[in-house]
């Protein structure tokens, strides 16, 4: 694989897609990551020690992670030019070698992108969000029972508002698809129409069938008892309103589920232990206030995009904050792990923020390659330091006599109580 810029380690081997989508994974694969703009610079160093560190204690360098950087954001200006933020030859290595990792991105001032978290989950159709949120003991939490939140949420990652379908108010295009929307469509409602900006929200049955499939495939393949599709299908009613009867149907249609008591909840047995999973819904509203008065009524949760970006935030706060919530996108062959956070400009470079998130997303990506004994290493370390009270500020602000680490430190804390 020839690049412009992206050197190839010489040691390392690409990992393979086989036609089940399963994947092949050499002992030394290529792994590519992108830095990450702002607080990047803090968290990557520390993710790729903390992963090297598990590997070489679990396999003992029988096997070993050949890192490459590509880039993104701030750092693609600086290596391809000004104004080249996404390289086409960064979406080349990211499909290129499967299984990659990044830390957050900024989002370009001026210029043709609005985001590049959005453009490569778009052009490289990573239409699962997935971001599981778990609580760790002794981690500050603003529940009394912070344990009972264990959810994964599977987040539409490709249509809805967010796809960023928009035009600015008083451009020619919001006049053009305002009047359309008025003279061709009757349209009567829109208050203000010509101070309105004007956004545009595609929900597809194609979209919504293969994200619910992905996630009831893993409620099975996780032993979960329930799907929730959250939704605010009351008011928009096709759109997200489709959302909700595509998932019943996708759920009837393909894991046989059969309704209770006359649906729209309905059922299904687990194909190995026989146990009910059960797929049901919620109104987004209603659901936010659930997960804090009630939140072991939920389990997996299948939600399209712009509610799942709230919902994973609102969540991770439940079990101490977005420094500790990881998530990838994936595709059926592809996969980016990230962290949910953004760039967090106020710390870049002050080796002070939480690296639990990447490090989380790198724990996951482990685990995405079978190394689940390096995974479990890293959250043995993550579980010993907080147990240890020896945590970064902001869990430092809300704990009761712990130590405040700095970003590095804290990885080196957690590598000491691996294994
Ligand atoms: N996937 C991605 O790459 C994402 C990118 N972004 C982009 O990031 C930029 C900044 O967005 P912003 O809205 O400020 O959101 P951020 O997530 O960057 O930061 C918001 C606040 O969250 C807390 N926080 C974030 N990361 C950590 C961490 N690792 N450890 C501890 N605390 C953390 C800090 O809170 P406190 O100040 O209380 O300590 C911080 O001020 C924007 O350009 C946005 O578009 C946003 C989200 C995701
Ligand atoms: O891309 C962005 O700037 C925001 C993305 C985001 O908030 C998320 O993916 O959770
Ligand atoms: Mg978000």
């Amino acid at each position: 694989m020839a690049y412009e810029q992206i050197q190839v380690p010489a040691t390392g081997e690409q990992i393979r897609v086989n036609p089940d989508h399963s994947i092949d994974v050499p002992d030394q694969p290529i792994i590519p990551y992108i830095e990450g703009d702002g607080i990047g610079v803090d968290i990557t160093p520390v993710l790729k020690k903390v992963l090297d560190s598990a590997v070489s204690k679990a396999y003992g360098g029988q096997r070993q992670i050949a890192w490459m950087e590509i880039y993104a954001g701030e750092k693609a200006t600086k290596v391809y030019g000004a104004d080249v933020w996404l390289p086409d030859e960064t979406l080349d290595a990211v499909r290129d070698y499967v299984v990659s990792i990044k830390g957050p991105l900024t989002t370009p001032v001026g210029g043709g992108i609005r985001s590049l978290n959005v453009a490569l989950r778009q052009r490289l159709d990573l239409y699962v969000c997935l971001r599981p949120v778990r609580y760790f003991q002794g981690t500050p939490s603003p529940l009394k029972r912070p344990e009972d939140t264990d959810m994964v949420i599977f987040r539409e990652n490709s249509e809805d508002i967010y796809a960023g379908i928009e035009w600015a108010a008083g451009s020619d295009e919001a006049k053009t698809l305002i009047d359309f929307l008025q003279d061709k469509l009757g349209v009567t409602k829109i208050r203000f129409p010509a101070s309105s900006g004007i956004g545009i929200k595609p929900v597809s049955r194609d979209g919504t069938r293969r994200l619910v499939r992905k996630a009831i495939q893993y409620a099975i393949d996780n032993q979960r008892d329930s799907v929730t599709l959250v939704h605010k299908g009351n008011i928009m009613k096709f759109t997200e309103g489709a959302f909700k009867d595509w998932g019943y149907e996708l759920a009837r249609e393909e894991f046989g589920a059969e309704l209770i008591d006359g649906g729209p909840w309905c059922r299904f047995k687990h194909p190995t232990t026989g146990k009910d999973i059960v797929v049901k819904d919620v109104i987004a509203d209603a659901f936010l206030q659930q997960i804090l008065l009630r939140p072991k009524d939920y389990d997996v949760i299948a939600t399209l995009n712009l509610n799942g970006d709230y919902i994973s935030d609102a969540l991770a706060a439940q079990v101490g904050g977005i420094g500790m919530a990881p998530g990838a996108n994936l595709s059926d062959t592809v996969a980016m792990f990230e962290a949910t956070h953004g760039t967090a400009p106020k710390y870049a470079g002050k080796d002070q923020v939480n690296p639990s998130s990447l490090l989380l997303s790198g724990e996951m990506l482990l685990r995405h390659l079978g190394w689940t004994e390096a995974a479990d290493l890293v959250i043995q370390g993550i579980e010993g330091s907080i147990a240890a009270k020896t945590v970064t500020y902001d869990l430092e602000r809300l704990m009761e006599g712990a130590t405040k680490l700095s970003c590095s430190a804290f990885g080196d804390a957690v590598i000491a109580k691996m294994g």
